[in-house]
């Protein structure tokens, strides 16, 4: 089957969180509008850039794009921006079930509001049983327009974005306007409807799967129904051996779906929170009603809201990332062996005065000619053709001080993969620019689904750890957490033609460098749609 959506993207004034500023919105709304299919059917979603002075690009998140490479929705690295005024056509296959995410990629305008969910119904039966299907997407929100914290980011002395203001439960959110006694009614009004806390109305005694999915800019989540345990099922569209937890973590990219009974005493309301961990939280809790029906949805809950773990806790968080394993009756075996391995080491540097994240010592800077098509084409000039480094130097960088890293530059080289070989990436955290501090990166992978082989603290070492990666039953993912001075294993095949971005997806890292581009197999992707084309050294290849 064929689902056609039709899209206009604008600014509007919003008040999500009772502060008013410009949003992003889709067809008038944000988080805009769920795309529902089943598995095989073809998406067809035509975005009329309506931003008036602003590109646009939407990245379908965890969508593989086999055989549509093209249609991957990454500005830079696989099409040209669409224009204002200019409308584009994505057209690719939802081939797995699961639960799936879009959002804008281009610059930082993802945290403007530009997101939503992309359900995907199986044809098969799934190997648990629920009566009732709802989704909470999770974000973090700023009162900052996203290019105040460009030019801070990029300006020196480095602006840091800060905390965010509040935290979104399925866009909304609650800013304490009488803490900024400045700013009139007009701009923040915490009676507002639109900042209303959200509310999922449940029936007493019913089974729900909550499919849980996090946009943030930053922020690592926990996520909690007060006196509700949660059980874990499915992660990025992969089934999940099922566990239980009372928190669930969750970083920017991933999504999950959860098991929630209702039977707990059905005279009241329950709390639904969000809150920051990783960071030394300022942002207060995202709070939302779950709300026992027939209870009033208004009604708050009697108690007070459930703390959160401890922020600077790494244990729970690396317990629930060890936890996940592929459901038993849906393993897919990795295969035994890598043919290639890159040990990608996460630090932060200066560069010229300026602030950045970089990879091996490789800050990427990304080019507005888009990959794909310059090595499609065969264009010369349009990016650096000498690949970043494999690893870096093991036995001398101490991943647990603060590093110069001296030798940091920037750069727009990319990996290139040999088609049909295992690739495993190991992510190496280490400490930042500060002392004693190491932060979490969600790190996504497009146009693939990973093995996640292993977590680990400390320095990854090739001898003993290599030893430890689970071969018999790693779940797959498309984003991976990799914790504070720690690291994750990943191991994938390089069976789709396509160039694809690997980053950090916390917006602010990515928009410092924190990422790296893979090719593979472009000679065998196919002609690519002139729409795609324009930009840069794209321009005589586009007929319009
Ligand atoms: O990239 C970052 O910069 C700040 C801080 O390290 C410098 O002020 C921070 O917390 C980041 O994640």
């Amino acid at each position: 089957r064929i689902r056609h959506y039709k899209w206009n993207v604008k600014y509007e004034f919003r008040s999500p969180d009772c502060f008013k500023k410009l949003v992003m919105t889709i067809n008038g709304k944000t988080p805009g509008p769920t795309i529902q299919a089943q598995e095989g059917d073809t998406v067809i979603v035509q975005v009329n850039n309506s931003l008036v002075t602003e590109n646009l690009a939407i990245h379908w998140h965890g969508i593989r794009q086999i055989g549509t490479p093209w249609f991957d929705g990454t500005e830079g690295v696989t099409q040209c921006p669409i224009l204002p005024g200019e409308t584009f056509t994505y057209q690719f296959v939802v081939d797995r079930p699961g639960t799936y995410l879009y959002h804008a990629h281009y610059g930082m305008q993802r945290e403007s509001g530009l997101y939503g969910l992309i359900r995907v119904a199986p044809l098969e039966p799934e190997p648990f049983a629920y009566d009732l299907d709802r989704s909470i997407i999770l974000n973090d929100w700023y009162h900052k327009s996203t290019y105040e914290q460009v030019a801070g980011l990029s300006a020196i002395p480095f602006q840091w974005v800060g905390e965010p203001q509040s935290l979104l439960i399925h866009g909304k959110g609650r800013f304490n306007c009488s803490e900024s006694p400045s700013l009139s009614t007009a701009v923040c009004d915490t009676s507002n409807p639109e900042c209303s806390p959200f509310v999922q109305t449940v029936i007493p005694g019913k089974t729900y799967r909550l499919r849980i999915a996090s946009l943030t800019a930053l922020s690592a989540l926990s996520f909690q129904i007060e006196g509700h345990n949660m059980t874990v099922v499915e992660a990025d569209g992969h089934y999940v051996e099922p566990f239980v937890v009372k928190n669930l973590f969750i970083y920017s990219g991933e999504t999950y779906s959860v098991i929630v009974k209702t039977d707990e005493e059905p005279s009241r309301n329950y709390w639904i929170t969000s809150n920051v961990v990783s960071r030394n939280r300022t942002t207060p809790a995202g709070l939302g009603i779950f709300n026992y029906y027939p209870n009033h949805p208004k009604r708050s809950p009697p108690t007070v809201p459930p703390s959160p773990p401890a922020w600077d806790d790494v244990e729970p968080r690396l317990a629930q990332s060890l936890a996940i394993k592929a459901h038993q009756k849906y393993i897919h075996k990795p295969p035994t062996t890598s043919d290639r391995v890159i040990v990608l080491l996460n630090t932060q540097n200066n560069i010229s005065g300026y602030r950045h994240w970089s990879v091996n010592n490789v800050s990427l800077t990304q080019p507005h000619t888009p990959y794909l098509i310059a090595l499609k084409e065969n264009i010369t000039g349009a990016f650096d053709r000498i690949s970043p480094p494999d690893g870096y130097d093991f036995t001398e960088y101490d991943i647990f001080n603060v590093s110069g890293n001296a030798n940091a530059t920037s750069g727009n080289g990319i990996y290139r993969l040999k088609f049909n070989t295992t690739v495993d990436i190991i992510l190496q955290n280490a400490n930042t620019m500060n002392v004693n501090n190491s932060e979490t990166h969600p790190w996504h992978l497009h146009g693939h689904d990973f093995w996640v082989l292993g977590y680990g603290k400390g320095k990854w070492d090739v001898k003993n750890d290599t030893k430890k990666y689970n071969l018999e039953n790693p779940i797959m993912k498309n984003t991976v957490p990799v914790h504070p001075f720690g690291w994750t294993a990943l191991r994938f095949r390089t069976d789709n033609p396509g160039v694809w971005a690997f980053h950090c997806h916390i917006e602010s890292h990515f928009y410092m460098g924190m990422g790296v581009v893979f090719e593979e197999g472009i000679q065998r992707v196919g002609n690519l749609p002139s729409s795609i084309m324009g930009c840069s050294h794209t321009k005589p290849f586009h007929t319009p």
